[in-house]
Parts: C-alpha cells; sequence; structure tokens
C-alpha cells in the first residue's frame, strides 16, 4: 500500500465547504488502487489568527514542509484585517515551500455554459510565475494618513525567478498537441521586468524549435479571452497577471467554481500546495452552495503530481461527466455536486 501523507488546509468561508468534498472523492478514486491518503487537518484561517495572533507559525510551517502534498480550500475573512492571512498565510506558504510555478489550466467542457457568444474550443494553462512580482511585499507608506502619503508596491523579477517558469511553460507547451506558448506581459510600459521576460523567453525559445511563440499585452490579452480564447495553449506571465487573468479563464469556461490550479515546486524539494482559484467567497460561505469541482479538480491535479495519472484521470472524467448535466440549470448543493462526483467514480 502506498500512503499520501497529506496536509489539509480548509482556511476560511467555503474554503471549509468545499474541500470535505474533494476528500469524498479522493476516497472514492483511490478505493482499491493500493494508494491511500493519510490526511493531517491544520486549523488554519481566520479563526486561528483571532486565537493566535498569528497566521502560520514556524513550527506549522516546518510540519507543513514534511508531507507529501497540500489540499488548501481559501484564506481570507472579512473579521481579518485584509491582507494577514493573504500574505501571512497563503503566499507564506507558496514563498517558504518554492511554488514558483502556479498551474492553471482552463478547459470549456462540453454542456457548460459559458458567457461567450462564440466560444469555439477552449483548453489552454496558464503558467503563472508565483513566487515573485508584485506579491513579494517589497514596498512601503510613508507619511502614512497624511495628504503626502506615498504608497510603493515594487515588482521583483529575476532573471533566475522568470528563466525557471518560462523554461517550465516551454516544456509544458511542446508536451502538448498545440506547442504554442504566449507571452502575456505589458512590456510597453513596464519596460524593466517586461524586458526580462521578453528577453528570457527569446532566449529559452531556441531550445524549443517545435513551440510557436507569440506575445500579448495583459490588457489586449483580456480581450482575446473573451473574443477569441482558443489563440491560447499556454500563457505564461507573471504572478499578478497570472493571477488577474485565470479569474477571467474561470468566468469563461463556466465559472469561478470549476477552476483549478496547482502550485508546483517542480523540484519536489517541498510538498506542492493544490487548491481551488477562487477564494473564501464571503458572499456565500455558510449556505452549502459553493460548488466543489475546482477544490475535486484540483485534488486530481495533485495525484497527477504525485504520479497516479490512473485516479488523476478518472476523477477528471467524473467531473467531466458531471459537468455534462448540468445542462438543465438545476442548482445542487456543495455536498449534492460533491456525491454526484463521487458516484460517478462508481460507474
Ligand atoms: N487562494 C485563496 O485563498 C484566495 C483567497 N481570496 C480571498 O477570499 C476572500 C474573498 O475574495 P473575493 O475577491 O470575493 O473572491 P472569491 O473568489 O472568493 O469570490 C468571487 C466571486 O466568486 C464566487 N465564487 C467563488 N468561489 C465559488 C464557488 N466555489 N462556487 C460558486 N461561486 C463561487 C463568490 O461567491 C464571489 O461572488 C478575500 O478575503 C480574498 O482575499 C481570494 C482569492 C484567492
Ligand atoms: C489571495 C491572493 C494572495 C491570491 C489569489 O487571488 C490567487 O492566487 O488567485
Ligand atoms: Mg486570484
Amino acid at each position: 500500500m502506498t500512503t499520501i501523507d497529506l496536509a489539509v488546509i480548509p482556511g476560511d468561508g467555503i474554503g471549509k465547504e468545499v474541500v470535505p468534498e474533494a476528500l469524498k472523492v479522493l476516497g472514492k478514486a483511490l478505493s482499491g488502487t493500493g494508494v491511500e491518503i493519510a490526511t493531517t487537518h491544520y486549523d488554519l484561517g481566520a479563526e486561528y489568527w483571532q486565537r493566535t495572533g498569528q497566521a502560520l507559525s514556524d513550527e506549522d510551517l516546518e510540519a507543513i514542509k514534511g508531507h507529501d502534498a497540500i489540499l488548501l480550500g481559501a484564506v481570507g475573512d472579512p473579521s481579518v484585517p485584509s491582507g494577514i492571512l493573504e500574505r501571512g498565510l497563503l503566499l507564506r506558504l507558496r514563498f517558504a515551500l518554492d511554488h514558483y510555478v502556479n498551474l492553471r489550466p482552463s478547459k470549456l467542457y462540453p454542456g457548460v455554459p459559458t458567457p461567450l457568444a462564440e466560444p469555439g474550443q477552449i483548453d489552454f494553462v496558464v503558467v503563472r510565475e508565483g513566487t515573485e512580482g508584485l506579491y513579494c511585499g517589497n514596498g512601503g507608506v510613508v507619511r502614512q494618513g497624511t495628504p503626502q502619503e506615498i504608497a510603493t508596491e515594487v515588482s521583483v523579477n529575476t532573471a533566475f525567478g522568470v528563466e525557471r517558469v518560462v523554461r517550465y511553460a516551454f516544456a509544458k507547451a511542446a508536451s502538448r498537441p498545440a506547442k504554442h506558448l504566449t507571452l502575456v506581459h505589458k512590456h510597453n510600459v513596464l519596460v524593466h521586468a517586461g524586458g526580462l521576460w521578453r528577453r528570457t523567453v527569446e532566449a529559452v525559445s531556441a531550445q524549443y524549435p517545435e513551440v510557436t511563440v507569440d506575445y500579448a499585452h495583459v490588457d489586449a490579452a483580456t480581450i482575446y479571452l473573451v473574443a477569441d480564447p482558443g489563440r491560447f495553449d499556454v500563457i505564461v506571465t507573471d504572478n499578478l497577471f497570472g493571477d488577474i487573468l485565470t479569474d477571467e479563464a474561470g468566468a469563461i469556461t463556466g465559472g469561478i467554481g470549476l477552476a483549478a490550479s496547482g502550485n508546483i515546486n517542480p523540484e519536489g524539494a517541498f510538498p506542492s500546495m493544490f487548491e481551488p482559484v477562487h477564494g473564501s467567497a464571503p458572499d456565500i460561505a455558510g449556505q452549502g452552495i459553493a460548488d466543489p469541482t475546482a477544490t475535486i479538480s484540483a485534488a486530481a491535479l495533485m495525484l497527477d503530481h504525485l504520479g497516479h495519472t490512473r485516479p488523476a484521470r478518472r476523477i477528471e472524467a467524473a467531473v467531466e461527466a458531471d459537468m455534462a448535466g448540468r445542462a438543465d440549470g438545476r442548482s445542487r448543493s456543495t455536498a449534492e455536486i460533491g456525491d454526484a462526483i463521487a458516484q460517478a467514480l462508481e460507474a
């Protein structure tokens, strides 16, 4: 028997509602495969912060490093000042565990409603840099609260950091049928960071002659995602642009409740972390109506990452089957969707 030693961080809001559904589906998908999951729950999030004043203790971080993988729901709560949990828990994990690849696949499944007039075929992957850019907390405020206040937030892009994620994106593109990579940035204005990204893509492209490459400024990319999403295969971009584009990607492929992501440390020096693209959704938390599909698909990404491709494919197929049945527009509870996907695995 192989055991996956999984750290589970349900977090806040709907994170606590969707994670049990993913665990339910994981259990079903692995039943009879010779692989089992051993879970350790970490009750991190708003309540923990209220109780302890800490978002993530050094001890918990060290303990989390010892697991094979992490399944996270979402963090953030209106009772906690904005940024405390997002930076102190989620980003701390991503940075400390060197999750430099934030992998966010987008696929429009048959039967899934999309707001697009002419959706065509949507099947692309966003490779978002996960440890640098505007999210590394480089900045500050002077003369706070005065009319002379100045707030800075500096985007950090290193040659090392950009090159490793660009290499990952090229390898990903080379492994896909379309073999196409789009760099999304804003190098017409952000000339320093954009220049580094552009030169890096040019340099690495020489080693991947089979991959075609193009470029879109991020503002135009938001148009193309709506007007011509079929043009994308692999998008490589920085931390902020990737965050924004992948919420939009979720919206065009059936909704943010379907969009999964993996925070990957490709070398395996640290456990990778799998989570939905969405947040804790305080507006619907506690009602049992959040769609758990994104978290269930994130669990499939995790199995894939750990080399358990067969159960991963089975979860994907069960999700796809469930989506095909959504055309009737009937609303279901979080648990009903989880049950339906788990049941589809029995077929
Ligand atoms: N990875 C994470 O833990 C993330 C945390 N956050 C945090 O979450 C909190 C809420 O942020 P928002 O900007 O409102 O983003 P959000 O992603 O939580 O919600 C945006 C909208 O999508 C809907 N939604 C989200 N997930 C859904 C699901 N599974 N099923 C159905 N509808 C769903 C929500 O009801 C809301 O209308 C904030 O504290 C934010 O910082 C936001 C994004 C990612
Ligand atoms: C809450 C942020 C730190 C992250 C986010 O929105 C994301 O990773 O999609
Ligand atoms: Mg986001």
